[in-house]
């Protein structure tokens, strides 16, 4: 599609999208009684309306039915998790019983690596990449150290190549085979939070299972966002948080996916909780564990049921809708967002520069020359919420939920102006 820099095609656009009645189910911050730009459904993204309903059921029914609202509510709290499991299964390219919804997104990867990271004397390396999300890295050092290891030696960085933005699939693939049988886990996140890269999962997961590694995806940043087959992939374990494309909630629960293979597989270790055991006998308060057939045998509490309220809300419209829409939309909406910032690059002679490679999901991350964080202030000031990465680097990520094309086209006049005003 040929693109242009105007506010009635960008209406056209609009016109046409068949997400647009969705932009009416979320709530939009105000700046100047305006409804915001909003570019940090990448961070947090905005709330449902129809989140309110269903933590209001939750609160009336602990009103009504107290300690009884655990098996009659009317979506009883003892079993509330298993609501979310097919939908997410669906999100993220899995059967329904490899995924389960519990804790928090480090939580969970500590969890699963206490499953699929046990290093020997031989095996014992991890192959991440290089500056990965902060988190990652406090989890992943903390792992390895707990273990008796050094994660000098232990974990090995892929870097991207001198005056690169990203990473190149051969490099990581090459990685993985220069470490070979020392290595015994790759993980990476599935979308960079900084550059907004997709890594290609697909062949980075076989070449690591050629090598006999455990392989996991943290898809904080993928999840709701980008294509997933994770089961068909071979992924032995993922995790993701939920309040960013998947529109739940501040620092909502995590999701995870265990691999079918090791569903009722004594071999794989786990931390164990009361939720882990079959839901049939639990109440029997034996003190044998019997593990859930299903990815619920990593659930160690019971499920806090007030923050599964608003997730399940939104799956509901992740159900309406489907990945193939949403990335269609995404597509189309981050190409326009480019060539709006391209145009607009032309018109200031080379104020910025994008630095997400072709292979992307939602977000575009623009590199800002001679502009800094004065930009980004003025763009809030003018109801455009951006998030600032050091050391000049914005996030842009229209989430096609409810992005308008015609945000775009607006965001670009003020970029423009924001841009001459500070020039
Ligand atoms: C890639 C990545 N990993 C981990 C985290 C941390 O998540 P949480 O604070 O939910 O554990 C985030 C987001 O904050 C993230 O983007
Ligand atoms: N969860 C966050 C928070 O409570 C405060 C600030 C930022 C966050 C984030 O989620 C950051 C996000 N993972 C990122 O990619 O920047």
């Amino acid at each position: 599609m040929e693109f242009k820099n105007s506010l009635v095609f960008a209406q056209q656009l609009d016109a046409i999208d068949p997400l647009r009645k969705y932009r009416n189910e979320f709530h939009f911050p105000k700046v100047k009684g305006k409804d915001v730009i909003y570019f940090t459904g990448n961070s947090l993204g905005l709330q449902p309306k129809r989140s309110q309903k269903f933590i209001d059921d939750i609160m009336k029914d602990w009103k009504d039915l107290a300690v009884e609202g655990h098996f009659h509510a009317e979506k009883p709290w003892w079993d509330y998790h298993e609501r979310l499991a097919a939908p997410l299964a669906k999100v993220v390219g899995a059967k329904t019983p490899e995924v389960s919804v519990m804790n928090t997104l480090t939580v969970n990867l500590h969890m699963l690596m206490v499953s699929f990271y046990r290093p020997t004397q031989k095996r014992f390396k991890i192959i991440c990449e290089e500056k990965a999300f902060p988190s990652d890295q406090y989890m992943l050092n903390s792992q390895v150290q707990f273990h008796g290891f050094d994660p000098d030696t232990a974990i090995v960085e892929v870097k991207k190549r001198p005056g690169e933005n990203f990473w190149q699939t051969q490099d990581v693939l090459d990685k993985i085979n220069e470490v070979g049988e020392e290595l015994a886990l790759v993980l990476i996140g599935g979308v960079n939070y900084y550059n907004g890269q997709v890594f290609n999962m697909e062949a980075i997961t076989r070449a690591a299972k050629a090598q006999g590694a455990f392989v996991g995806w943290d898809l904080a940043h993928a999840v709701g966002n980008v294509g997933l087959n994770l089961h068909d992939w071979g992924v032995d374990f993922a995790a993701w948080c939920s309040y960013k494309y998947m529109n739940s909630g501040p620092g909502n629960a995590s999701g995870i996916f265990v691999h079918q293979k090791y569903l009722n597989n004594n071999e794989i270790p786990r931390f164990e909780g009361w939720w882990g055991t079959r839901k049939e006998t639990r109440f029997l308060m034996k003190p044998e564990f019997e593990p859930m057939e299903n990815a619920d045998a990593w659930q160690v509490s019971n499920p806090p049921v007030l923050s599964l309220a608003p997730y399940l809300a939104s799956l509901e419209m992740f159900e309406e809708v489907g990945m193939e829409t949403l990335i269609s939309k995404r597509k189309l909406i981050v190409a326009y967002l480019e060539f709006i910032l391209q145009e607009i690059d032309k018109e200031t002679e080379g104020s910025f520069e994008i630095i997400t490679p072709k292979d992307r999901g939602c977000q575009l991350s623009v590199f800002l020359h001679g502009q800094g964080k004065e930009l980004f202030n003025y763009l809030m000031e003018n109801g455009v919420i951006t998030d600032w990465r050091e050391p000049n680097v914005i996030r842009l990520a229209p989430a096609p939920f409810y992005c308008s094309f015609a945000d775009m086209y607006n965001f670009g006049q003020i970029l423009k102006s924001g841009i001459l005003a500070k020039g």
